[in-house]
């Protein structure tokens, strides 16, 4: 099992003397090479999973595992990536790809190496002398992509990567996530407002409550294609899937 939740709870004390209760009785599983996504109203804990998934937070109640092994603290085996690709500004793209790299004391030749073959797979290569302000919004995604690959990790986390871009490198940029992902195996926990992006990613969606969340339906998605989310969003099923949540999340009555 890639990852798992039992019974998990988290709150927060807050300035004023409150507790918030951001999460509550969270159970779910993630098998090895699955990608899941999470979606849900604003401010229901979709964060705060992946933040104690990465071993950020600690839940108040209840257990996560990555790999087995219960997540006590920060751990090195997550690789989290974020809406804004956080590349730093004054080193190459190979550098920044090498940087996860630097800090856990790999060799210079094998980091180089290494570093290259992430982003010949992220499509990136004959960029890597190039610094992040050379490319692109949607390039500079998927150089984080490859830096969050490069360190090897057990699951990686998702938090909005493609809701900056503008709509058509929206597309593209999913589909190069998906290929990458899917070749490389890797567990995949995306968090997304996007409930189309949800569908078209995912095996399996996991729809949230509002605040405190719980897990209130998880949606296994039976299409073919994951790798090819550009295919998939063709399906009709697609929009089926789509509309359910939409229904679940009852979108339809907030807007009234
Ligand atoms: N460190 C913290 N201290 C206090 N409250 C927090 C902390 N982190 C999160 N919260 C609160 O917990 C709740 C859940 O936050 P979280 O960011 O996980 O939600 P979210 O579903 O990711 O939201 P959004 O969709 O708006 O990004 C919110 O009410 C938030 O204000």
């Amino acid at each position: 099992m890639a990852l798992e939740f039992k019974g998990v709870s988290k709150s927060f004390n807050l300035d004023t003397g409150q507790e918030l209760t951001a999460v509550r009785d969270i159970n779910f599983k993630v098998e090895k090479g699955e990608f899941v996504s999470v979606v849900g109203p604003s401010g229901c804990g979709k964060s705060t999973i992946l933040s104690m998934t990465a071993g950020l937070y600690q839940p108040t109640t209840g257990e996560v595992r990555v790999s087995g092994e219960l997540v006590t603290k920060p751990n090195p085996h997550v690789g989290f990536m974020l809406q804004k690709d956080l590349l730093l500004p004054w080193r190459t793209i190979i550098k920044n790809v090498e940087f996860g790299l630097e800090s856990r004391g790999v060799p210079r030749a094998q980091r180089r190496e290494r570093a290259m073959a992430e982003l010949e797979r992220c499509h990136l290569a004959g960029f890597e002398n190039h610094y992040p302000y050379q490319l692109s919004g949607g390039m500079r995604q998927r150089a984080a992509l490859a830096r969050t690959l490069a360190i090897d990790p057990d699951i990686i986390l998702l938090d909005e990567p493609f809701s900056a871009l503008d709509a058509q490198t929206k597309l593209l940029i999913q589909n190069s996530f998906a290929e990458t992902i899917m070749e490389a195996g890797i567990t995949t926990l995306l968090i997304t407002h996007d409930l189309s992006e949800a569908v078209i990613m995912s095996d399996r969606v996991l729809v949230l409550s509002e605040r405190p969340g719980t897990v209130m339906c998880e949606m296994p998605i039976d299409l073919p294609d994951r790798a090819h989310p550009l295919k998939r969003r063709q399906l009709p099923e697609v929009h089926q899937h789509a509309a359910e949540i939409f229904t679940l999340l009852r979108l339809d009555q907030r807007a009234a």
